[in-house]
């Protein structure tokens, strides 16, 4: 059988003149308010003559979705036959169905779990539908709610519509178009969270993802390893130098996976404050805390159905770890502030420039927690033990538009890479800037490069160029920008020698707009 489904639109500028709409009108003017599909004979005649009907598709039954996944869908409705009725038939369907009878039953479960859909009464003692929809609404913004009722008002349908649920329905209505409007109210809260997870991505997204160079014997190794890793869904730990590429493998990582579709969520536990982290990671409710204005989804939440990427993991405060722990070992978590449970699937890859083992062993880092992120370690070679990579690397970031004599690149190929990729980008970057007529020569290059494989690459005579008058917060920039590139982008060894921790080290340099 063919269906069509038709969008049924209220056009404002018909329902301005019913003096039950003032908000509306206030609220969106001349905007039309998406009333799904609505049964178009139930619906009063005075309601029919301001819908406009807009025919988005005909679909054959079973089209639509050829295999509808299980959906967790509250039932709140006090007529006990009916809701028992719809739960046996939907868990036959294999969907996960709750069911209470009173709204306020139906608030306090919506408190405590997260369902897709929620499909309730309008009329129903004690609550009225106004005021349960609301509540939802306010508890639980993400889940979408269906109102089924046996008293199918234009006015209760604007109402609802105006507050923000999926579809407004009347009984009696068919169990299979009901499981269909479900299926589409999914879709939306998946589109919905989609959403969230983009703009979230984009503001963090500095670069997209880039390729890989390599094909010394470890790199191919490497590649080699994440082929067969990616695609699984096990957690990952990527171990190796600063400026190494472990950001990158872990890109290359998500992107062989089949979660490739949905972005990559990053967080970086040692640029953030230690008291942010938990709110980064795992969200919180409005007034949880001073400053917690309003409600905020985790980067959990934000990641769900995707990959989350823990950068310098190592950072992670231990009074955290076992909330960590608790995420992957069953997926749930709570925000900040709130009891409620809630069920993500992530895939955890993190990375490390410390030595893990030392931190367990030191007790920085619990054991447990170890032994989850590491189902598979990837160790990332230093740039000094990628045979020939170096001079792919340098070809690859040199570009089009510059050359390097033979000495200059001998100069990079006998260098012992501290700082790694990184630093040769860096350094890349400078002697292009300081080359004639786009030909890099060994005297583009900084004094490290010009004494042939020295070890000792602080300079004696590498002497801080602070500026002569100024702030102290000009002269603060200038000696943390030298310590950097004295120790070539590790921010470890940079800390150290500052005499701050890493944490405020990256906090510092976000003031100062040093890039890492
Ligand atoms: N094999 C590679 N091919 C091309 N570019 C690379 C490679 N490895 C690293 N890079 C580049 O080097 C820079 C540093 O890499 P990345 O940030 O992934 O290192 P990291 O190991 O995560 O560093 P940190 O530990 O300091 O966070 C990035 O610009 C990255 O794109």
């Amino acid at each position: 059988m063919c269906l069509a489904f038709y969008e049924v639109a209220f056009a404002l500028r018909s329902l301005v003149k019913q003096p039950a709409y003032p908000a509306i009108f206030a609220a969106k003017t001349t905007r039309i308010i998406q009333c799904h599909r609505v049964n178009w004979r139930n619906l009063p005649e005075y309601a029919q003559s301001c819908v406009h009907i807009r025919a988005i598709g005909n679909l054959e039954h079973g089209e639509q979705n050829s295999m509808p996944e299980s959906i967790e869908i509250l039932f709140v409705d006090d007529d006990v036959d009916f809701s028992e009725g719809c739960v046996r038939w939907f868990e036959k369907k294999g969907h996960r169905v709750s069911q209470t009878t009173s709204g306020q039953e139906g608030i306090g479960q919506c408190l405590k779990h997260d369902f897709d859909v929620v499909i309730l009464d309008w009329n129903m003692p004690g609550l009225c539908g106004i005021e349960l929809v609301q509540r939802m609404r306010e508890s639980n913004p993400d889940t979408e709610v269906i109102v089924l009722t046996g008293e199918g008002t234009i006015n209760n349908a604007v109402e609802s519509m105006r507050l923000g649920v999926f579809d407004f329905q009347t009984k009696p209505f068919p169990m299979g178009d009901l499981e269909r409007r479900c299926i589409a109210a999914v879709e939306r809260r998946r589109l919905k969270k989609e959403n969230t997870q983009l703009r979230e991505v984009i503001t963090r997204t500095k670069k997209p993802a880039t390729a890989i160079i390599g094909t010394s014997e470890p790199m191919q190794r490497l590649g080699r390893l994440i082929d067969r890793v990616a695609p699984t869904n096990k957690a990952v730990l990527i171990e190796g130098e600063s400026g190494t590429g472990k950001e990158l493998v872990a890109q290359a990582i998500h992107i062989g996976s089949s979660r490739s579709e949905r972005p990559l969520v990053t967080i970086n536990c040692a640029a953030l404050p230690e008291n942010l982290v938990e709110s980064e990671l795992f969200g919180h409710e409005k007034g949880s805390f001073t400053g917690a204005t309003a409600m905020k989804p985790g980067l959990f939440e934000v990641a769900d159905g995707s990959t989350l990427f823990i950068d310098e993991i190592g950072e992670l405060p231990l009074a955290l770890q076992p909330k960590l722990l608790r995420v992957l070992e069953d997926g749930s978590l709570r925000r900040i502030g709130s009891h409620k449970e809630r069920r993500v699937d992530v895939r955890i890859v993190a990375a490390t420039n410390r030595d893990m083992k030392i931190e367990v062993d030191e007790g920085r880092f619990r054991e447990d927690l170890y032994y989850r992120i590491n189902v598979m370690a990837l160790d990332l070679p230093p740039l000094r033990e990628r045979d020939g990579d170096i001079e792919l690397l340098v070809s690859h970031f040199l570009g089009n538009d510059h050359e390097m004599d033979a000495d200059a690149r001998q100069a990079l190929v006998a260098y012992s890479w501290p700082g790694n990729i990184r630093q040769l980008i860096n350094t890349l970057e400078r002697a292009k800037i300081l080359a004639d007529d786009g030909v890099i020569t060994i005297s583009d290059l900084s004094e490290e490069f010009r004494h042939e494989n020295t070890q000792d690459h602080v300079s004696q005579s590498s002497t801080t160029q602070f500026p002569k008058v100024g702030s102290l917060i000009a002269l603060e920039r200038a000696h943390i920008a030298e310590v950097l590139q004295r120790e070539n982008g590790n921010k470890s060894k940079a800390a150290r020698a500052l005499g701050v921790e890493r944490r405020k080290l990256y906090r510092m340099m976000e003031k100062h707009g040093i890039e890492g």
